[in-house]
């Protein structure tokens, strides 16, 4: 049973640190990153998310002492781009399209199988939210963001009857919800969460050595959270529209730098001790 809590009800993973530090009993955090609202500050347009130097710099400085992935919706490509570093994972499209150093690259959920469906998707969107100011259709490998944010109010209505129109005729997509986004994606028993314990697995950390931590802030790192339930640490950026199954939060992208920055030095000296 997945405990879940209210956001403003779960303890700052900075103000206890050290209790959360225990839960490590030993194990190296593997870390796993969301990008939008954990890594980057929400903004009002998708290529406005801009990592900074120093986020860059503390994911640079974790990759020397443990695996480091970021987990997210956006396609695997944009967001290698945005990050810039090539000594981390990568899974895009909410974990269907992942890659690694050494050349790894895997499509572990099997979305190749609604490929034609979300090309059909992307044009029948495109064409129908062209008359609609401020909605945008963010195509990914393996999922389509249709951004509202800067939506009229009274048209958001149209933005989701377009999606639904999609919804109705295509079996192989489903609907995910996000941040003023609906994300129309293969309709697939896959998500984050299945893809942080597949890396898990992929990467040999299943030894007994290390202990899965996830940080992300919107609905789709509930999957993550809800996985990690027992066997691992979850913390929420922020809050969302709804419960969440993390058991530890962060207010802010500068919170979630100073508590990786920690994490780092802590992981050098449980190596050296
Ligand atoms: O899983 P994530 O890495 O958090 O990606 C989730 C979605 O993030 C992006 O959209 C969100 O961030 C935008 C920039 O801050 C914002 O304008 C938008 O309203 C948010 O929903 C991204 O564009 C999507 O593709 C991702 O699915």
């Amino acid at each position: 049973m997945i405990q879940k809590s209210e956001a403003q009800e779960l303890p700052s993973a900075l103000d206890q640190l050290s209790e959360l530090k225990a839960k490590f009993q030993g194990k190296t955090p593997a870390i796993f990153l969301d990008y939008d609202g954990c890594l980057t500050p929400i903004v009002q347009r998708p290529e406005m998310a801009i990592l900074s130097d120093e986020m860059r710099t503390a994911l640079h400085e974790l990759t020397a002492v443990t695996k480091v992935a970021v987990v997210s919706g956006r396609d695997r490509r944009n967001v290698e781009e945005l990050v810039k570093l090539d000594n981390l994972y990568f899974a895009g499209s909410h974990g269907f399209d992942i890659t690694g150093p050494g050349g790894m690259a895997a499509e572990p959920g099997g979305a190749k199988a609604a490929l034609s469906a979300l090309d059909k998707a992307d044009g029948i969107l495109q064409e129908k939210l062209k008359g609609v100011a401020g909605s945008l259709v963010e195509r990914k490998r393996y999922a389509i963001a249709v951004h509202y944010r800067n939506v009229a109010d009274d048209q958001v209505e149209a933005v989701r009857k377009a999606v639904d129109v999609v919804l109705d005729t295509m079996p192989e997509l489903k609907i995910g919800h996000g941040k003023k986004i609906y994300e129309l994606k293969p309709n697939i028993d896959w998500h984050k969460g299945k893809a942080v314990m597949w890396l898990m697995e992929e990467l040999g950390l299943n030894n007994g050595k290390y202990l899965p931590l996830y940080i992300g802030d919107d609905i789709t790192d509930e999957d993550a959270f809800a996985e990690l339930q027992g066997q691992g640490i979850g913390i929420l950026v922020g809050e969302h529209d709804d419960r969440t199954a993390a058991t530890y939060r962060l207010e802010s992208v500068d919170e979630v730098r100073i508590f990786l920055e920690d994490l780092t030095d802590t992981i050098k000296q449980q190596s050296n001790g």
